[in-house]
């Protein structure tokens, strides 16, 4: 269906560049604005004293910042169909309460990565994380605050993003959603949020900061397919020490959208897509789940029908294995 919007535009200039979906994506963003303060503001003072922070007070503003992203995955205009679900109450103070509905929580494995490869680097190595975002609007920022912390605190050195070529699943960050989120960041009336709109803007100058799109994201195929489809991104992907796969369509492609038992491992479900270690981030909105314990899926499944289509659970599942 999407594909059929862009075909219908790309034929009938000036309409050629229009986006359907951008009213929707513009009102998101304005109407997160609360959140996207807060969340600006946290950075802004997180980052005065970043240099003196310890590995376990690093530790803990990652894993708080981590699961920021994961949540921001619920506004999607796709999963409410349009209609008005953006993140209204603050981020910050939310997170406790939503910690139970976690499911997996691989956050540690996660950090290993990170804190290794920052222990081993040299002057000249580069620590690359590639983010393959979802939602423009609130989601995107928190992606954008989790990547200026991991350059900030030098645990990285590089951070790409992987966007969608066309409008997709209505909120999907196209490019020019990408540009114009910095630039309305840049021109906010608010300090914290020009301030994290020039440092983005600076960040993209000096290119530690890299966007890319491939037309393989809006293409129906799955992950696993990707090395023969799509060489030239499997081997992009190749170049990176941990790959931050966003949101539930991602999840679906990553392990095949398939009627997988809920124990089966997350390892097994993604059939040898393994470019780089890769976790997803991911609030459960479709009936495929994996990587559950024994008996948790079948307690959902009783307790509450609806839990893998509401979007109300969520998951952090890291796979290292190449
Ligand atoms: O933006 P996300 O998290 O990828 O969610 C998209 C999901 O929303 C739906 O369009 C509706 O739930 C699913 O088909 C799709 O997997």
């Amino acid at each position: 269906m999407y594909r059929r919007i862009h075909e219908a535009l790309v034929h009938n200039p000036p309409l050629d560049n229009y986006d359907v979906f951008k009213e929707g994506k513009v009102q998101s963003f304005f109407e997160s604005q609360q959140a996207i303060i807060a969340l600006c503001t946290y950075l802004q003072e997180l980052l005065k004293n970043i240099e003196d922070l310890d590995e376990k007070q690093l530790q803990e503003e990652f894993f708080k910042l981590l699961q920021i992203s994961l949540w921001g995955n619920k506004c999607d205009l796709s999963f409410s169909a349009g209609e008005d679900n953006f993140q209204k109450a603050s981020p910050l103070k939310s997170l406790d309460n939503l910690k139970p509905f976690i499911l997996v929580d691989d956050m540690e494995g996660i950090w290993s990565v990170l804190i290794n490869s920052k222990k081993r680097r040299t002057s000249k190595d580069v620590t690359r994380v590639d983010i393959v975002l979802d939602n423009a609007g609130y989601e995107l920022i928190t992606d954008l605050v989790l990547a200026d912390f991991l350059l900030s605190s030098k645990l990285v050195t590089e951070i790409h993003f992987h966007g969608k070529c066309i409008p997709w699943y209505v909120s999907d960050t196209t490019k020019q959603d990408f540009n114009w989120t910095i630039k309305q960041l840049q021109s906010a009336n608010n300090r914290w949020m020009s301030r994290c709109g020039m440092n983005w803007e600076g960040n993209i100058k000096k290119g530690v900061l890299v966007y890319h799109d491939h037309m393989f994201w809006t293409l129906p195929h799955e992950f696993c397919s990707m090395a023969q489809v799509a060489a030239d991104l499997y081997a992009e992907l190749q170049k990176s020490h941990l790959i931050i796969f966003k949101g539930d369509l991602n999840y679906r492609k990553l392990t095949g959208d398939r009627k997988w038992e809920f124990t089966v491992p997350f390892h097994q479900a993604l059939n040898k897509f393994h470019p780089a270690p890769l976790c997803s981030l991911r609030t459960l909105k479709s009936d495929v789940q994996v990587g559950l314990k024994p008996g948790q899926g079948d307690q959902l499944v009783t307790s509450e029908p609806d839990w893998m289509i509401c979007g109300k659970y969520g998951v952090v599942q890291f796979d290292a294995s190449l």
